[in-house]
């Protein structure tokens, strides 16, 4: 089984070395393409997997094609693919959006298959929404899930909901990062060295997610169990709800589904 990559940046190398820290398939068995192409030969020569001479081999030679292009440049090389497009083989998507319909109507033919990943993808860490066009078989379902799984969870929903699990799981790495860094600030303001800050407030977040994700504890539930009377905790958060933390995240969600609606 092939798996080929359309474009190599953040989200394909990050799916990219996520699989190939996996066995679920060898690196010659992944098939590359990137007009920087310094990209693709680099993991030719650490990994071993192959760099097709451009988007058209790689389709031919692939069972599998992630699209792994900016949301406008989907157009353009979903039109350069069309005519090595099977109806066999599943082409994947990774772009807010691109709805399957319109990739439908592009290609004319395949096995469809709509995602969001996230780059902790890179760490075996990520969580990925799937939705599938009709065409795709229970066996390929198999096979998507095994692909992306190598790269951590995975989700299936409705298609009409890609875009709010875009928001809430692909851009919030970012979101999460910026509230990463302002707790190190915080704690080197008050005189923690900065690795030691990072460190701390790094763990604490991925800690905290994992509690909510293997507990299945409600999120409120375990911040009362931090949370002591007359305590530290408490004074923190009277601070973050005066500042109106939730109603930004809140919104923060919101704009960006709402960019998606626009971005092709
Ligand atoms: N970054 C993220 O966290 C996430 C991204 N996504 C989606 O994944 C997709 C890729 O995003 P991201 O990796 O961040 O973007 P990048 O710009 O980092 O990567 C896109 C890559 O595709 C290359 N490329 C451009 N044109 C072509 C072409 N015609 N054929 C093959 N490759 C091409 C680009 O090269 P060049 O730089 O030379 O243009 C670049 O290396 C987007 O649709 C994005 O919305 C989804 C979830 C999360
Ligand atoms: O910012 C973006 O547009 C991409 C899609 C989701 C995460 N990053």
């Amino acid at each position: 089984m092939k798996i080929g990559f359309i474009g190599a940046g953040n989200m394909g190398m990050a799916l990219i070395k996520g699989i190939l820290k996996s066995d679920f398939v060898e690196a010659e068995d992944l098939i590359l393409y990137d007009p920087v192409r310094e990209k693709v030969e680099g993991l030719e020569r650490e990994f071993g997997t192959v760099t097709a001479k451009d988007n058209l081999e790689l389709t031919e030679k692939s069972d599998v094609v992630i699209v792994a292009v900016k949301p406008n440049v989907y157009d353009e090389v979903l039109k350069e693919i069309r005519e090595k497009v099977t109806e066999e083989k599943i082409i994947i998507t990774i772009a807010p959006g691109i709805t399957i319909d319109h990739v439908k109507k592009l290609l004319g033919r395949g096995k469809i298959v709509r995602t969001i990943p996230n780059t902790p993808a890179l760490i075996g860490e990520g969580i990925t929404a799937v939705t599938y066009s009709e065409e795709v078989k229970e066996e390929d379902k198999e096979l998507v899930r095994k692909i992306f799984s190598t790269c951590g969870e995975i989700v299936e929903i409705e298609e009409k909901l890609i875009d709010v699990a875009m928001a809430v799981s692909s851009c919030s790495p970012a979101f999460v990062y910026m509230f990463i860094e302002a707790l190190a600030d915080g704690g080197v303001l008050l005189g923690l060295p900065r690795d030691v800050a990072y460190k701390l407030a790094s763990k604490a977040v991925s800690g905290a997610g994992s509690m909510v994700f293997k507990t299945g504890f409600h999120p409120g539930q375990l911040k009362d169990m931090v949370t002591s009377p007359g305590g530290t905790t408490i004074e923190g958060i009277r601070v973050l709800e005066k500042s109106g933390m939730r109603s930004a995240v809140i919104e923060a969600v919101i704009a960006a589904y709402q960019k998606a609606k626009g971005l092709k």
